[in-house]
């Protein structure tokens, strides 16, 4: 398992107080002091804050390029993400934001250091586990959609579930369906990709990247292609799978409002964290 020591993340964050869970503790009495636990010590009020588990953490990751000369793009970065956070990473153009982002969704392993996804060290996972590993985990959102235009809405989406091959094909539509949905293109799921507008397409992308309920989404500059009104929607869809699913977004950014508006921001320059 990984644990909070050393991460630099937060440990807890606000949440709106919810109704009682039979699971959930109540909260302390006052006037009846709980005997102390030595291992939960935690000086907080449980109906306005919630521990958090860590789902991804990468360690002293470091990067280079050889073109011609060797260039470190990376230089021991620490990065942990809480499940459930919505983080936004900054920084100058050339700083190593996508590099980073490359390798945190585990298609560059030719790094030093660690990652860790979900309690899983991935270091030294063939190809094939990795790409199983991210069909079944991850969930990805580009600044171009990438989308197949000869293909409708519907069958784009059904795409990476078709691949992982673990629903039958009427789930599969069903679950595509409802994805398309929550991004509000249901009305257009027979739709020729090619003939959607961009932000229309570009929430397609979102739903076929939710396909699978991946545990954590990653953008890079998912609304880099859209105009301000596409953005804030394309936020808001970000924003309520953070919220409303618990789900894990980790994006890439030059959109000010966008990374405003995420839980926490990831500030890069030069290969390495320098806030957040
Ligand atoms: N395949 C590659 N070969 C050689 N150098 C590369 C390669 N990919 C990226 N670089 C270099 O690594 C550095 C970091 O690139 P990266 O794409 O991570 O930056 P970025 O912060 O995402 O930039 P931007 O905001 O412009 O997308 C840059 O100097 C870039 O030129």
């Amino acid at each position: 398992m990984i644990g909070f020591e050393g991460s630099g993340v937060r440990g807890f964050r606000l949440q709106t107080p919810e109704p009682p869970n039979p699971r959930t503790p109540e909260p302390p009495n006052p006037r009846t002091p709980e005997p102390s636990n030595p291992r939960t010590p935690e000086p907080f009020n449980p109906r306005t804050l919630q521990p958090l588990t860590m789902i991804l953490q990468a360690k002293k990751i470091t990067k280079y390029f050889h073109d011609p000369e060797t260039v470190e793009v990376l230089k021991q970065v620490d990065f942990a993400v809480n499940e459930g956070e919505f983080l936004s990473i900054i920084g100058k153009s050339g700083c190593g934001k996508s590099t980073l982002l490359y390798i945190l969704s585990t298609m560059d392993t030719d790094y030093a250091g660690e990652l860790d996804i979900k309690g899983n060290r991935l270091n030294g996972w063939s190809q094939n586990q990795l790409a199983r590993f991210r069909n079944e985990n991850l969930g990805f959102v580009f600044q171009f959609h990438f989308l197949l235009p000869e293909f409708t809405a519907l069958r784009n989406v059904m795409m990476p579930a078709l691949k992982l091959g673990k629903y039958s094909y009427a789930e599969i539509e069903q679950r595509a369906m409802d994805k398309l949905r929550m991004v509000e293109m249901e009305t257009f799921s027979h739709k020729m990709a090619s003939k959607l507008s961009g932000g229309q397409q570009q929430r397609v992308a979102i739903a076929r990247a939710l396909v699978n309920d991946p545990a954590i989404i990653m953008g890079d500059e998912p609304t880099g292609n859209l105009d301000k009104v596409n953005s804030q929607r394309v936020f808001e869809i970000f924003q309520n799978l953070a919220k409303e699913n618990h789900q894990t977004i980790i994006t890439v950014t030059h959109d000010q409002d966008f990374a405003a508006g995420s839980d926490r921001i990831i500030e890069m320059s030069d290969g390495q964290i320098i806030a957040g």
